[in-house]
Formats: structure tokens, C-alpha cells, sequence
């Protein structure tokens, strides 16, 4: 059986990227400024970027490029100054407080450095915790499909303190797979890892995107971990600066020192 049939279609017609393909996440003319006067700060300048379905992209660029802000707005995490986000058909900023806390409950999974585990919970009620809030019961056989795919089915009943680092940061991605997210969004996954768990997780979440037809967003500064990504969009000074299609590690390597000589003769 294909993993790709037990991953069911939302309902209703989503929305199309402009090469017809549907697409996940969707920022419009996107900015966000922090701070007034002295302190103000333009962290992204009228971004527009789109997320197509089961694709794999990676976000990146220098330090205070703009990165996790993009993520943060997109997601609903913090506020935009002007500009449009959407996740699916909904644009964020028609939401409420308590919406926007529902959608990103049923819509979005995150994958975040620190793993924002529970410790009293074991492994399994780790993964299964936002659906239990959401009151909704996850698909076994999915469960199980997930479980056995991050390789945690002899672990289920071990707490967090009871589990590696690559073995929590496992965790944490079971959890966010499980409830079927419109899309998942990933800063540095893999930045607490040594390589070969790092390269596991990203095998795993190059799976979930082929296999299992997931969205996934993803930060970071690891050449090596773009290249598992279908596609690099590259960020500096809160713009988006350029695009890359089935990256390689060297080239994504290159395109990078481009942009620091770059920076420093400019
Ligand atoms: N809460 C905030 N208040 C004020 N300025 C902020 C805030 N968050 C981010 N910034 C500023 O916005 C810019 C973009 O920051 P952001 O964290 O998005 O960059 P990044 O590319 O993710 O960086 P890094 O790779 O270092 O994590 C930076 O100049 C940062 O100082």
C-alpha cells in the first residue's frame, strides 16, 4: 500500500499557486517592523513567498535575515505590520484571537529546537497531547505508521529525561506529523543533533514529504540540511534575494559565500 492513500485531502478547493499547483502557505507583500524610532528594526520587507503542498523548502540566510520572523508570522505566531499571510484558504489577519489559536492547534505542527516536551508525559502522550487538547482521537494505524517511521515504538512509555536528544527531537516530530498539519513549521530541527541523528530526521522528513505528501517549512543554516529540501529560498535584510530548485549542499554552499562577498563589498 502506498503511505500516500492514508493521507487524506482537505476538503474543499485549496488555494492555487500561480503555476497551478495548490498551495499550503502563502505570504503577500509581507512586513514586519519591531520597535519605533532608535529601535526600529524592518525584520521582513515586503516578502512574498509562496508554500506549495507536499514540498520541502528550506529558509535561508545570514543571521537577522529575517528567517524566524517569516516563520513566526506565517504560522500566526506574532503579528504582521502589513501585508497578507495565509495558511490553506484562511487569511490570517481576518482571524481572532481564539481562531488563530484553533487554527494553528488543527492546521500547523511545530518542529522547534527546544523540543517543548512535557517531562511528566511519556513519549506517546507527548505525541498524542495536541490532539487530546483539540479533543479529537488521532488514527491509530497513522499513529502506528509514524511511530515505527521516527523509530520510537520501543520508547513509547519513556519519559522525556529517559530519552536522548535525538530521540526527543523524534518525539517532537512524531507530534507534529501525527495530527496531519496543513502544514509544519521547522526552525533548525536538526541544531541539537550530531550529524548522523541529524541526517535520520531529515531522511525522515524528506519521507514525510514524498511519502506522506506533508508541507514542510523549514529554517536553517546547514547547507548539508537544505539539500534535502525540494527547493532553498534564500533571505537577507528581510527580503527574499533568491531561489534555488533541487539544491545540492555545494551549491547552496556557494550561492551563501556569493552572498556574504556580496555583503561585504556593498
Ligand atoms: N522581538 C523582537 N524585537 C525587536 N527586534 C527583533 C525581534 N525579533 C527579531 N528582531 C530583529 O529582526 C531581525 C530579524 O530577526 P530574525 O530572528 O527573524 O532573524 P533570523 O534570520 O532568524 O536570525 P538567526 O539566524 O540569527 O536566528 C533582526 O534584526 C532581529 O534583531
Amino acid at each position: 500500500m502506498s503511505h500516500a492513500a492514508a493521507f487524506p485531502t482537505s476538503p474543499g478547493a485549496p488555494a492555487r499557486a500561480r503555476g497551478g499547483f495548490p498551495v499550503a502557505a502563502r505570504a503577500t507583500g509581507l512586513s514586519k517592523v519591531y520597535g519605533q524610532g532608535d529601535t526600529r528594526v524592518t525584520a521582513l520587507d515586503s516578502v512574498s513567498v509562496e508554500f506549495r503542498r507536499a514540498e520541502f523548502t528550506a529558509i535561508m540566510g545570514p543571521s537577522g535575515s529575517g528567517k524566524s520572523t517569516l516563520m513566526h508570522c506565517m504560522a500566526g505566531l506574532d503579528t504582521i505590520s502589513s501585508g497578507s499571510t495565509l495558511i490553506g484558504d484562511t487569511e490570517l489577519s481576518t482571524l481572532n484571537d481564539k481562531s488563530l489559536t484553533r487554527l494553528r492547534r488543527d492546521k500547523i505542527g511545530f518542529i522547534f529546537q527546544a523540543f517543548n516536551l512535557l517531562p511528566t508525559l511519556t513519549a506517546l502522550e507527548n505525541i498524542t497531547l495536541p490532539m487530546d487538547i483539540a479533543g479529537r482521537k488521532a488514527d491509530a494505524e497513522w499513529l502506528d505508521m509514524v511511530v515505527n517511521t521516527v523509530g520510537l515504538s520501543g520508547r513509547l512509555a519513556h519519559r522525556p529525561s529517559q530519552l536522548s536528544g535525538g530521540q526527543q527531537q523524534r518525539v517532537a516530530v512524531a507530534r507534529a506529523l501525527t495530527a496531519k498539519p496543513e502544514i509544519i513549521f521547522a526552525d533548525e530541527p536538526t541544531g541539537n543533533l550530531d550529524s548522523r541523528s541529524g541526517a535520520e530526521l531529515l531522511g525522515f522528513l524528506r519521507e514525510s514529504v514524498q511519502a506522506l505528501q506533508q508541507t514542510i517549512v523549514m529554517v536553517t543554516h546547514d547547507p548539508v540540511a537544505a539539500s534535502y529540501a525540494d527547493r532553498v529560498v534564500f533571505l537577507a535584510d528581510g527580503r527574499i534575494v533568491d531561489e534555488m530548485r533541487e539544491p545540492t549542499a555545494d551549491a547552496v554552499l556557494d550561492r551563501m559565500k556569493a552572498f556574504d562577498a556580496k555583503g561585504r563589498t556593498s
